[in-house]
């Protein structure tokens, strides 16, 4: 059963359902030298892998599952992927994006307290976060001898970034874009193809895989992807800097998980708008004018605060709860 863009051939088959122009072309440079053809013939190894397990379901081009799961959107108003469990396979996605076997770069922030909690996000992402692909880890911290020794899978690596303390939590949070756009200039925009910004206060639990993999991937925010959009907590007052009238905003995303094409978002984001956290608000401002190319449900950053409800399926990383005030230098919220 070929759908449409199957029978037109190539030039509409993307690797991830984005309509990003090197993409759409049908190849992706990497910066490993390699030119990989998303043509096709994925289909014929899909079919291959797939007859070996018990259940076939029928995907799409995008490799989504087609019949399944009528109780989301599975994808945005723009067209883009809406990434839920159930809404892909993913045999087939770790198929598309192997054949690029892009390097995938890791920033994260542990400073001061927080390396407390690098074992158990490094430990669980050994275990869930795209395996069979290549990471890196980068740790940037102010104390090296606090990175704990983990075990790492074939093909993933840790790199630690010496930034200096703070006496505020707020200087780490807003001081990440900066420190970030020093070291990917320097160093990641040569080892890595895409790049994922984390918070390191939580822990994965369960699949975190290719299928989050896209040219500027957002995730959607737990507290409010069932809210009406004229309510989601923008800011409203139409004097300030960051203002976003009341008919616009898609979606309410997560500032903890994020990330993209690593030379896109590092030319868009990091360079020139290093103090884009500042605000978090200036990031919803960004991601209204520069639509994600794909989004992700709130698997991909649940809150050990919260109740599960029934359309989570699965929890992919859930935040920790933390004593605020015995982890951050100043204490607070
Ligand atoms: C899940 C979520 O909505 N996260 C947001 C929320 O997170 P949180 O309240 O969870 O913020 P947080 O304490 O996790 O701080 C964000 C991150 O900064 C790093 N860090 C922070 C303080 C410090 O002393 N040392 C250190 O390394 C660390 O990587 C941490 O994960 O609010 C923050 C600002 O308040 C940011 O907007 C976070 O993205
Ligand atoms: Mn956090």
């Amino acid at each position: 059963m070929l759908s449409q863009a199957h029978r037109k051939g190539k030039h509409e088959i993307t690797n991830d359902g984005t309509s990003n122009l090197k993409e759409t072309s049908g190849s992706f440079t990497c910066k490993c030298d390699k030119t990989l053809h998303i043509s096709s013939n994925w289909v014929q190894l899909s079919k291959g892998q797939r007859s070996q397990s018990a259940h076939v379901h029928p995907t799409n081009v995008f490799g989504s599952l087609i019949h399944l799961r009528t109780d989301v959107n599975s994808v945005t108003n723009w067209n883009t992927p809406l990434v839920w469990e159930g809404t892909f396979d993913p045999v087939v996605i770790d198929a598309i994006y192997k054949k690029m076997d892009p390097r995938v770069a890791v920033v994260v922030f542990a400073v001061g307290k927080y390396t407390c909690f690098l074992k158990g996000f490094l430990e669980s992402g050994e275990k869930h976060f795209l395996i069979d692909f290549r990471v890196t880890y980068y740790i940037f911290t102010d104390n090296e001898k606090d990175v704990p020794k983990v075990e790492l899978g074939k093909g993933r690596k840790i790199s630690v970034v010496t930034v200096p303390s703070a006496n505020r939590w707020q200087d780490v949070v807003l001081g990440r874009m900066k420190w970030a756009t020093i070291t990917i200039d320097k160093q990641i925009r040569n080892e890595a193809d895409y790049l994922f910004m984390m918070d390191i206060d939580s822990v994965f639990h369960n699949r975190f895989g290719a299928e989050s993999l896209s040219q500027l991937s957002a995730v959607l925010h737990r507290g409010n992807y069932k809210v009406l959009k004229t309510n989601f907590p923008y800011e409203r007052r139409a004097k300030s800097r960051a203002y976003i009238p009341l008919d616009e905003g898609d979606y309410y995303y997560t500032a903890a998980v994020w990330g993209g094409y690593l030379e896109d978002i590092f030319i868009h984001i990091f360079r020139f708008m290093k103090n884009l956290f500042t605000s978090y608000l200036q990031y919803f401002e960004y991601l209204l004018y520069n639509k994600p190319t794909k989004v992700l449900s709130p698997e991909y950053l649940w809150s050990d605060y919260d109740q599960i409800p029934a359309d989570i399926k699965v929890v992919r990383i859930s935040q920790l709860i933390k004593d605020y005030k015995k982890v951050r230098p100043n204490g607070g919220r």
